[in-house]
């Protein structure tokens, strides 16, 4: 049977990465909507302008900034699907929110609740009971250890560790490389091994 074909908003690199996911699963891809005039296509597939499209179907916001992505959600009417690499290993007892994708090389342990509209990128690992809230990002092989909560559009840099239990804000920034020993506020901003607060950030 042939499967939806899948509506992208937004013609980034993290979209090219969601190309390929779908079609991992063989899934075609609609097309893509972006309002750069320059942007034609994104490997093979059509982009239109948003002013063409009115009703959307099938739908995955593809921009990897959390805090743009949640603004475009929050003003499409459509409903959104999700994105799973052939390749990542999720356990069949996790839940996985509308509009989230996971990357090639993911792994995802029994118990794990994902939020709606995440991105768990490339050989991301995700233990047992970690909660993401919505909007996300857990960068390329960071690792979360089991019971870890993320707070609602928190990004966790490219090859973070975060050990078990601890308890991150929201819209935090966790830096490249970090190693996340406590719990992390709202808003903080922490790089380093053990991590320690660089700044705060504007909320969302
Ligand atoms: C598929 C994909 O591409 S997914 C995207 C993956 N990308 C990431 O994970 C990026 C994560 N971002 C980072 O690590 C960034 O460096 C941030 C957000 C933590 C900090 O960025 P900025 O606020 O611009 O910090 P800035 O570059 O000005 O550095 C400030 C200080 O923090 C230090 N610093 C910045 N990032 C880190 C880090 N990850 N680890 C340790 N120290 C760091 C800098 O060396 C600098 O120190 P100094 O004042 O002693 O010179």
């Amino acid at each position: 049977m042939e499967k939806d074909k899948v509506v992208l908003y937004g013609a980034s690199g993290h979209c090219k990465v969601i190309v390929d996911i779908l079609g991992s699963n063989q899934i075609d891809v609609a097309f893509i909507v972006d309002d750069d005039p320059k942007c034609k296509t994104i490997l093979g597939n059509l982009v239109v302008r948003s002013e063409n499209c009115f009703t959307f179907r099938n739908v995955i916001v593809s921009i990897g900034n959390n805090s743009i992505r949640k603004k475009i959600v929050k003003k499409l009417n459509s409903n959104f699907t999700i994105a799973i690499h052939s390749k990542a290993v999720v356990s069949q007892y996790v839940s996985v929110g509308e509009g989230t994708v996971i990357m090639a090389g993911a792994i995802v342990n029994p118990a794990v609740q994902i939020g709606k509209h995440c991105i768990v990128n490339t050989a991301a690992t995700l233990d047992h009971d970690c909660v993401l809230g919505d909007f996300v990002h857990v960068s390329p092989n960071a690792s979360l250890a089991g019971g870890v909560h993320v707070g609602e559009g928190t990004h966790v840099g490219i090859g973070a560790i975060v050990i078990q239990g601890v308890v991150i804000g929201k819209w935090a920034i966790i830096g490249a490389g970090a190693v996340i020993l406590r719990d992390v506020p709202d808003y903080a901003v922490v790089v380093g091994n053990p991590g320690r607060v660089l700044r705060y950030v504007e909320e969302e």
